[in-house]
């Protein structure tokens, strides 16, 4: 579905600020993969995923989405086949809009007309069928800013609009790190359900050890621009946050950077 090969990005190239963000990385997801991405700060997770997402060209190396080579494609076009979530509930929405509008500006996109809003009786039913998934309420808040909703709330409005017409992959980027405890294990609980449903092959990136584990299929540890660890199968479902840590620390280039892994 997904595949990276020999991925590399630097910056400031030549210059003594250089920065291997990203080196010979290859990766390959299959359909339905759910993948969960773990290491420290600066170990070059969302520069992987700005390069899928093609928020910048990388050096070398090609990337692949369900077979075509997307390497050159702008990013405004792999947007189409690619949704993202950010930590910041913010992203992605547009506050002055409704509720409706967002989720009518997500579908369009999705579905490759030209956005227009106007909407019938038959897409409000289907938005407001949309949102009763999420079990919050909003269903019946269609009209509603997006701008006045709580931050849970948003990030879930934000999760079904990535996945109302579900994307080729999906990139979550730490998208229930600036929620509250409770509401953070709601948006979990709905990203797994949605993704588990519509079978769509994801990458998460999480510093919540527990969490890289129980959500998805397969963890994969990053460090210093490299994929250092690939868990999947038995290897994976025997695994703890201990076990992980330790590899993380047989893996890690440096000596004595274990704290830079962080916990949660
Ligand atoms: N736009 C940029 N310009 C310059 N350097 C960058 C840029 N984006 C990332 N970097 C550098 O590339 C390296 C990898 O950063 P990246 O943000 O991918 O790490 P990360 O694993 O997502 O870290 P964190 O967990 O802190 O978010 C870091 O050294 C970072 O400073």
């Amino acid at each position: 579905m997904l595949e990276l090969r020999k991925v590399s990005k630097s910056f400031f190239p030549g210059t003594p600020n250089e920065r291997r963000a990203l080196v010979d990385v290859d990766l390959s997801l299959a359909p339905g993969d759910f993948v969960t991405i773990i290491g420290g700060n600066g170990a070059g997770k969302s520069t992987l995923f700005n390069a899928v997402a093609g928020n910048f060209l990388i050096d070398a190396g090609n990337i692949l989405l369900d077979g075509k080579n997307i390497t050159f494609l702008r990013d405004y076009k792999r947007a189409r086949q690619i949704g993202r979530l950010f930590q910041d509930p913010l992203a992605g929405t547009a506050p002055n809009m409704t509720i409706e509008e967002n989720l009518a500006m997500a579908y369009l996109r999705g579905i490759k007309k030209g956005v227009s809003l106007g909407l019938n009786k038959k897409d409000e039913e289907f938005f407001r069928e949309k949102l009763s998934e999420l079990g919050l309420g909003l269903e019946d808040r269609l009209k509603t800013k997006m701008g006045l909703l709580s931050g849970g709330q948003r990030q879930a409005v934000t999760l079904m609009m990535a996945t109302i017409v579900p994307p080729k992959l999906l990139l979550l980027d730490e998208h229930t790190a600036a929620l509250d405890p409770g509401t953070a294990e709601k948006v979990s609980e709905l990203t797994r359900k949605i993704v588990e449903r519509d079978h769509i092959t994801t990458m998460m990136i999480t510093h919540n050890m527990q969490q890289s584990l129980e959500m998805g299929n397969r963890t994969i540890m990053m460090d210093e621009g490299r994929i250092v660890l690939d868990l999947k199968g038995e290897e994976r479902a025997g695994m703890t946050v201990d076990g992980l840590l330790a590899l993380f620390r047989a893996h890690s280039e440096k000596e004595g950077d274990n704290d830079r892994l962080l916990l949660s």
